[in-house]
Protein backbone atom coordinates (compact mmCIF):
# COMPACT_ATOMS: atom_id res chain seq x y z
CA UNK A 1 0.00 0.00 0.00
CA UNK A 2 1.75 3.20 -1.16
CA UNK A 3 0.44 6.80 -0.86
CA UNK A 4 1.80 9.37 -3.20
CA UNK A 5 2.10 12.83 -1.95
CA UNK A 6 2.49 15.95 -3.91
CA UNK A 7 4.11 19.05 -1.58
CA UNK A 8 3.71 22.50 -2.90
CA UNK A 9 4.96 21.03 -6.38
CA UNK A 10 5.60 23.62 -9.41
CA UNK A 11 7.30 23.06 -12.46
CA UNK A 12 8.59 25.35 -15.03
CA UNK A 13 10.26 25.40 -18.51
CA UNK A 14 11.99 28.48 -18.95
CA UNK A 15 9.48 31.11 -18.56
CA UNK A 16 6.32 28.74 -19.07
CA UNK A 17 4.74 27.49 -15.95
CA UNK A 18 3.39 24.24 -16.68
CA UNK A 19 2.63 22.92 -13.08
CA UNK A 20 1.44 25.54 -10.56
CA UNK A 21 2.32 24.87 -6.55
CA UNK A 22 0.23 21.89 -6.38
CA UNK A 23 -0.80 19.29 -3.72
CA UNK A 24 -1.85 16.37 -3.58
CA UNK A 25 -2.61 12.87 -1.46
CA UNK A 26 -2.91 9.91 -3.97
CA UNK A 27 -3.79 6.65 -1.50
CA UNK A 28 -3.88 3.51 -3.12
CA UNK A 29 -6.89 2.98 -5.61
CA UNK A 30 -7.45 4.22 -9.15
CA UNK A 31 -7.29 8.16 -9.51
CA UNK A 32 -8.05 10.34 -12.69
CA UNK A 33 -5.90 13.23 -13.52
CA UNK A 34 -8.17 14.94 -15.46
CA UNK A 35 -7.75 18.10 -17.68
CA UNK A 36 -7.43 19.36 -21.19
CA UNK A 37 -4.52 19.49 -22.80
CA UNK A 38 -1.69 21.45 -21.71
CA UNK A 39 -2.79 21.41 -18.09
CA UNK A 40 0.26 19.62 -16.90
CA UNK A 41 -0.64 16.48 -16.32
CA UNK A 42 2.35 14.88 -18.49
CA UNK A 43 4.52 16.82 -16.56
CA UNK A 44 2.91 15.83 -13.14
CA UNK A 45 3.09 12.23 -14.26
CA UNK A 46 7.38 12.63 -15.14
CA UNK A 47 7.41 14.07 -11.71
CA UNK A 48 5.61 11.18 -10.17
CA UNK A 49 7.89 8.98 -11.33
CA UNK A 50 11.14 10.79 -10.56
CA UNK A 51 11.84 10.97 -14.46
CA UNK A 52 11.53 15.04 -14.33
CA UNK A 53 12.44 16.79 -11.12
CA UNK A 54 10.32 19.93 -9.97
CA UNK A 55 11.52 23.03 -9.81
CA UNK A 56 10.27 23.63 -6.09
CA UNK A 57 8.29 21.59 -4.49
CA UNK A 58 8.63 17.62 -2.96
CA UNK A 59 7.25 13.95 -4.71
CA UNK A 60 7.38 11.24 -1.93
CA UNK A 61 6.11 7.78 -1.76
CA UNK A 62 4.93 7.26 2.00
CA UNK A 63 7.54 9.54 3.06
CA UNK A 64 10.88 9.16 0.77
CA UNK A 65 11.46 11.41 -1.81
CA UNK A 66 11.17 9.47 -5.23
CA UNK A 67 13.90 11.34 -7.42
CA UNK A 68 17.16 10.48 -7.28
CA UNK A 69 16.29 7.26 -4.88
CA UNK A 70 16.81 4.13 -7.22
CA UNK A 71 15.07 2.03 -4.31
CA UNK A 72 11.45 4.22 -5.00
CA UNK A 73 12.54 3.60 -8.94
CA UNK A 74 11.58 -0.02 -8.37
CA UNK A 75 8.08 0.94 -6.68
CA UNK A 76 7.10 3.28 -9.88
CA UNK A 77 5.92 1.74 -13.30
CA UNK A 78 5.44 4.70 -15.72
CA UNK A 79 3.37 4.12 -19.04
CA UNK A 80 3.97 6.88 -20.97
CA UNK A 81 1.94 8.81 -23.29
CA UNK A 82 4.32 7.99 -26.59
CA UNK A 83 3.61 5.08 -29.10
CA UNK A 84 6.96 5.50 -30.78
CA UNK A 85 8.53 1.67 -29.27
CA UNK A 86 11.33 -0.04 -30.65
CA UNK A 87 9.20 -1.48 -33.58
CA UNK A 88 11.81 -3.60 -34.32
CA UNK A 89 11.73 -5.71 -31.70
CA UNK A 90 9.08 -8.12 -31.06
CA UNK A 91 6.63 -7.72 -28.03
CA UNK A 92 8.25 -10.55 -25.63
CA UNK A 93 11.94 -8.96 -26.64
CA UNK A 94 10.61 -5.33 -25.18
CA UNK A 95 9.17 -6.50 -22.16
CA UNK A 96 12.19 -8.97 -21.45
CA UNK A 97 14.30 -6.10 -22.37
CA UNK A 98 12.74 -4.38 -19.50
CA UNK A 99 12.97 -7.20 -16.91
CA UNK A 100 16.25 -7.52 -17.47
CA UNK A 101 16.83 -3.41 -16.82
CA UNK A 102 14.77 -3.59 -14.00
CA UNK A 103 17.25 -6.39 -12.82
CA UNK A 104 14.29 -8.92 -11.89
CA UNK A 105 15.05 -11.77 -10.36
CA UNK A 106 13.35 -14.39 -13.13
CA UNK A 107 13.30 -11.99 -16.19
CA UNK A 108 11.93 -15.12 -18.35
CA UNK A 109 9.07 -15.81 -15.90
CA UNK A 110 8.24 -12.31 -15.08
CA UNK A 111 8.17 -11.25 -19.03
CA UNK A 112 5.26 -14.39 -19.28
CA UNK A 113 3.65 -13.38 -16.52
CA UNK A 114 3.24 -9.86 -17.52
CA UNK A 115 2.28 -10.73 -21.22
CA UNK A 116 0.42 -12.90 -19.85
CA UNK A 117 -1.22 -10.04 -17.92
CA UNK A 118 -2.36 -7.96 -20.54
CA UNK A 119 -3.31 -11.16 -22.76
CA UNK A 120 -0.95 -10.43 -25.40
CA UNK A 121 0.76 -14.26 -25.30
CA UNK A 122 -0.89 -14.36 -28.66
CA UNK A 123 1.29 -11.37 -30.49
CA UNK A 124 4.00 -11.94 -28.27
CA UNK A 125 6.51 -12.96 -30.87
CA UNK A 126 5.79 -10.31 -33.49
CA UNK A 127 7.05 -7.30 -34.19
CA UNK A 128 6.00 -4.21 -32.10
CA UNK A 129 6.03 -3.05 -35.85
CA UNK A 130 2.83 -4.39 -36.69
CA UNK A 131 0.82 -3.67 -33.84
CA UNK A 132 -2.47 -1.76 -33.46
CA UNK A 133 -2.65 1.10 -31.24
CA UNK A 134 -4.25 -0.74 -28.24
CA UNK A 135 -2.14 -3.42 -28.52
CA UNK A 136 0.80 -1.68 -28.43
CA UNK A 137 -0.72 0.51 -25.40
CA UNK A 138 -1.20 -3.31 -23.62
CA UNK A 139 2.51 -4.09 -24.70
CA UNK A 140 3.75 -0.73 -23.10
CA UNK A 141 1.91 -1.90 -19.92
CA UNK A 142 3.33 -4.77 -19.39
CA UNK A 143 6.21 -3.66 -20.13
CA UNK A 144 6.29 -2.10 -16.44
CA UNK A 145 4.39 -4.73 -14.84
CA UNK A 146 7.79 -6.99 -15.05
CA UNK A 147 8.74 -5.52 -11.78
CA UNK A 148 5.32 -5.51 -10.35
CA UNK A 149 5.72 -2.18 -9.18
CA UNK A 150 3.26 -0.52 -6.33
CA UNK A 151 2.68 2.83 -7.87
CA UNK A 152 1.40 2.34 -11.63
CA UNK A 153 1.44 5.83 -13.51
CA UNK A 154 -0.45 5.83 -17.22
CA UNK A 155 -0.31 8.46 -19.54
CA UNK A 156 -3.52 8.84 -21.37
CA UNK A 157 -3.87 4.80 -21.45
CA UNK A 158 -7.56 4.66 -23.60
CA UNK A 159 -5.43 6.49 -26.42
CA UNK A 160 -6.59 5.25 -29.68
CA UNK A 161 -8.63 1.78 -27.83
CA UNK A 162 -12.07 0.80 -29.34
CA UNK A 163 -14.37 -0.14 -26.79
CA UNK A 164 -13.05 -3.90 -26.64
CA UNK A 165 -9.35 -2.77 -25.74
CA UNK A 166 -10.90 -0.01 -23.31
CA UNK A 167 -12.89 -2.48 -21.39
CA UNK A 168 -9.84 -4.83 -20.75
CA UNK A 169 -7.64 -1.83 -20.18
CA UNK A 170 -10.29 -1.19 -17.31
CA UNK A 171 -10.30 -4.63 -15.94
CA UNK A 172 -6.82 -4.81 -15.80
CA UNK A 173 -6.60 -1.29 -13.66
CA UNK A 174 -9.24 -2.56 -11.62
CA UNK A 175 -7.57 -6.35 -11.31
CA UNK A 176 -4.19 -4.09 -9.97
CA UNK A 177 -6.69 -1.66 -7.18
CA UNK A 178 -7.60 -4.59 -5.94
CA UNK A 179 -4.33 -5.92 -5.25
CA UNK A 180 -3.91 -2.78 -3.47
CA UNK A 181 -1.85 -0.99 -5.99
CA UNK A 182 -1.79 2.86 -6.61
CA UNK A 183 -2.68 3.96 -10.34
CA UNK A 184 -2.76 7.27 -11.96
CA UNK A 185 -3.92 7.68 -15.44
CA UNK A 186 -4.06 10.50 -16.90
CA UNK A 187 -6.95 11.73 -19.38
CA UNK A 188 -8.83 14.98 -20.85
CA UNK A 189 -12.22 12.58 -21.28
CA UNK A 190 -14.40 12.89 -18.28
CA UNK A 191 -16.18 10.60 -19.10
CA UNK A 192 -13.42 7.83 -19.13
CA UNK A 193 -12.40 9.04 -15.45
CA UNK A 194 -16.12 8.62 -14.32
CA UNK A 195 -16.02 4.87 -15.36
CA UNK A 196 -12.94 3.96 -13.94
CA UNK A 197 -11.50 6.25 -11.73
CA UNK A 198 -12.68 6.73 -7.48
CA UNK A 199 -10.95 9.51 -6.97
CA UNK A 200 -10.58 12.52 -9.78
CA UNK A 201 -7.96 15.33 -9.68
CA UNK A 202 -8.69 18.31 -11.58
CA UNK A 203 -5.82 19.87 -13.70
CA UNK A 204 -6.40 23.23 -15.51
CA UNK A 205 -3.18 25.72 -16.57
CA UNK A 206 -1.06 23.94 -14.20
CA UNK A 207 -3.00 24.46 -10.62
CA UNK A 208 -4.60 21.79 -9.47
CA UNK A 209 -8.53 23.03 -9.85
CA UNK A 210 -10.94 20.43 -8.11
CA UNK A 211 -10.60 17.56 -5.76
CA UNK A 212 -12.82 14.65 -4.88
CA UNK A 213 -14.71 11.79 -6.14
CA UNK A 214 -16.99 11.87 -9.06
CA UNK A 215 -19.93 12.80 -7.89
CA UNK A 216 -18.13 15.71 -6.37
CA UNK A 217 -16.53 17.04 -9.31
CA UNK A 218 -20.28 16.72 -11.20
CA UNK A 219 -21.74 18.40 -8.90
CA UNK A 220 -19.51 21.52 -9.32
CA UNK A 221 -20.25 21.27 -12.87
CA UNK A 222 -23.99 21.16 -12.50
CA UNK A 223 -24.35 23.60 -9.70
CA UNK A 224 -22.59 26.23 -12.00
CA UNK A 225 -24.20 28.97 -13.97
CA UNK A 226 -25.63 26.99 -17.51
CA UNK A 227 -26.19 28.06 -21.00
CA UNK A 228 -28.62 27.02 -23.02
CA UNK A 229 -30.06 28.12 -26.91
CA UNK A 230 -33.88 27.73 -27.01
CA UNK A 231 -36.62 27.73 -29.75
CA UNK A 232 -39.93 27.57 -29.36
CA UNK A 233 -43.17 29.06 -30.37
CA UNK A 234 -42.93 32.28 -29.26
CA UNK A 235 -39.44 32.79 -28.70
CA UNK A 236 -39.80 36.20 -27.44
CA UNK A 237 -43.01 35.59 -25.09
CA UNK A 238 -40.78 32.88 -23.60
CA UNK A 239 -37.99 35.14 -23.18
CA UNK A 240 -40.21 37.22 -21.13
CA UNK A 241 -41.54 34.34 -19.03
CA UNK A 242 -38.11 33.00 -18.46
CA UNK A 243 -36.86 36.73 -17.33
CA UNK A 244 -39.30 36.05 -14.17
CA UNK A 245 -38.04 32.98 -13.08
CA UNK A 246 -35.43 32.90 -10.28
CA UNK A 247 -33.50 30.18 -11.36
CA UNK A 248 -32.98 32.36 -14.80
CA UNK A 249 -29.99 34.93 -14.74
CA UNK A 250 -30.75 36.19 -18.36
CA UNK A 251 -32.59 35.43 -21.01
CA UNK A 252 -32.36 37.58 -24.87
CA UNK A 253 -33.08 36.99 -28.59
CA UNK A 254 -30.21 36.73 -30.27
CA UNK A 255 -30.68 38.61 -32.95
CA UNK A 256 -29.42 36.54 -35.94
CA UNK A 257 -32.19 34.21 -35.70
CA UNK A 258 -34.59 35.35 -32.49
CA UNK A 259 -33.74 32.00 -30.81
CA UNK A 260 -33.11 32.53 -26.64
CA UNK A 261 -29.80 33.05 -25.15
CA UNK A 262 -30.33 31.86 -21.53
CA UNK A 263 -28.06 31.60 -18.74
CA UNK A 264 -29.45 29.78 -15.63
CA UNK A 265 -28.17 29.31 -12.46
CA UNK A 266 -28.87 25.88 -10.96
CA UNK A 267 -29.42 23.11 -13.74
CA UNK A 268 -31.70 20.58 -11.42
CA UNK A 269 -34.39 23.86 -10.86
CA UNK A 270 -33.98 25.24 -14.49
CA UNK A 271 -34.32 21.39 -15.97
CA UNK A 272 -38.43 21.90 -14.63
CA UNK A 273 -38.32 25.62 -15.14
CA UNK A 274 -38.82 24.93 -19.06
CA UNK A 275 -41.66 22.41 -19.11
CA UNK A 276 -43.62 23.95 -16.26
CA UNK A 277 -43.49 27.29 -18.59
CA UNK A 278 -44.31 25.84 -21.82
CA UNK A 279 -47.17 23.55 -20.36
CA UNK A 280 -48.78 26.75 -18.36
CA UNK A 281 -48.67 29.50 -21.06
CA UNK A 282 -49.48 26.83 -24.14
CA UNK A 283 -46.08 27.23 -25.53
CA UNK A 284 -44.25 24.23 -28.05
CA UNK A 285 -40.44 23.78 -27.17
CA UNK A 286 -38.68 22.93 -30.70
CA UNK A 287 -34.86 23.04 -29.20
CA UNK A 288 -33.24 22.95 -26.35
CA UNK A 289 -29.65 22.91 -26.22
CA UNK A 290 -26.44 23.53 -23.55
CA UNK A 291 -23.82 25.78 -25.53
CA UNK A 292 -21.37 25.57 -22.72
CA UNK A 293 -20.84 21.64 -22.45
CA UNK A 294 -17.59 21.60 -24.12
CA UNK A 295 -14.81 20.35 -21.15
CA UNK A 296 -13.22 23.49 -21.83
CA UNK A 297 -15.63 25.55 -20.16
CA UNK A 298 -16.31 23.12 -17.27
CA UNK A 299 -12.86 23.44 -16.76
CA UNK A 300 -12.31 27.27 -16.79
CA UNK A 301 -15.39 26.95 -14.40
CA UNK A 302 -14.07 25.47 -11.97
CA UNK A 303 -10.75 27.93 -12.33
CA UNK A 304 -12.19 30.48 -12.09
CA UNK A 305 -15.08 29.94 -9.04
N1 LIG B 1 10.02 20.16 -22.48
C1 LIG B 1 9.24 21.23 -22.49
N2 LIG B 1 9.71 22.44 -22.81
C2 LIG B 1 8.93 23.55 -22.81
N3 LIG B 1 7.62 23.53 -22.48
C3 LIG B 1 7.07 22.34 -22.16
C4 LIG B 1 7.84 21.13 -22.14
N4 LIG B 1 7.03 20.11 -21.78
C5 LIG B 1 5.81 20.65 -21.59
N5 LIG B 1 5.82 21.98 -21.79
C6 LIG B 1 4.69 22.93 -21.64
O1 LIG B 1 4.17 22.74 -20.34
C7 LIG B 1 2.74 22.79 -20.35
C8 LIG B 1 2.17 21.48 -19.80
O2 LIG B 1 2.47 20.42 -20.70
P1 LIG B 1 2.10 18.90 -20.41
O3 LIG B 1 2.58 18.09 -21.57
O4 LIG B 1 2.56 18.51 -19.06
O5 LIG B 1 0.50 18.96 -20.40
P2 LIG B 1 -0.57 17.80 -20.60
O6 LIG B 1 -1.70 18.11 -19.70
O7 LIG B 1 0.07 16.48 -20.46
O8 LIG B 1 -1.02 18.04 -22.10
P3 LIG B 1 -1.32 16.95 -23.26
O9 LIG B 1 -2.57 16.27 -22.88
O10 LIG B 1 -1.49 17.87 -24.48
O11 LIG B 1 -0.10 16.10 -23.35
C9 LIG B 1 2.35 23.07 -21.78
O12 LIG B 1 2.18 24.47 -21.91
C10 LIG B 1 3.55 22.60 -22.58
O13 LIG B 1 3.64 23.32 -23.79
Amino acid sequence: MSDLVLAEVSRWYGNVVAVNDINMHIRPGITGLLGPNGAGKSTLLSMMAGLLPPSTGTVTIDGTPVRGHVRMYRQIGLVPVQESLYDFLTGEQFVRLNADLQGVPDPATATAHAIAQVEMAPAANRRIGTYSKGMKQRIKVASVLVHDPAVLLLDEPFNGMDPIQRRHMMGLLHGFAQRGRTIVFSSHILEEVEQIARQVEVVVAGRHAASGDFAQIRRMMTDRPNQYLIRCSDNRRLAALLLTEPSVRGARLRSADQAIEVEADDFGRFAHVIPNLARQHGLRILELTPTDESLESVFSYLVNS
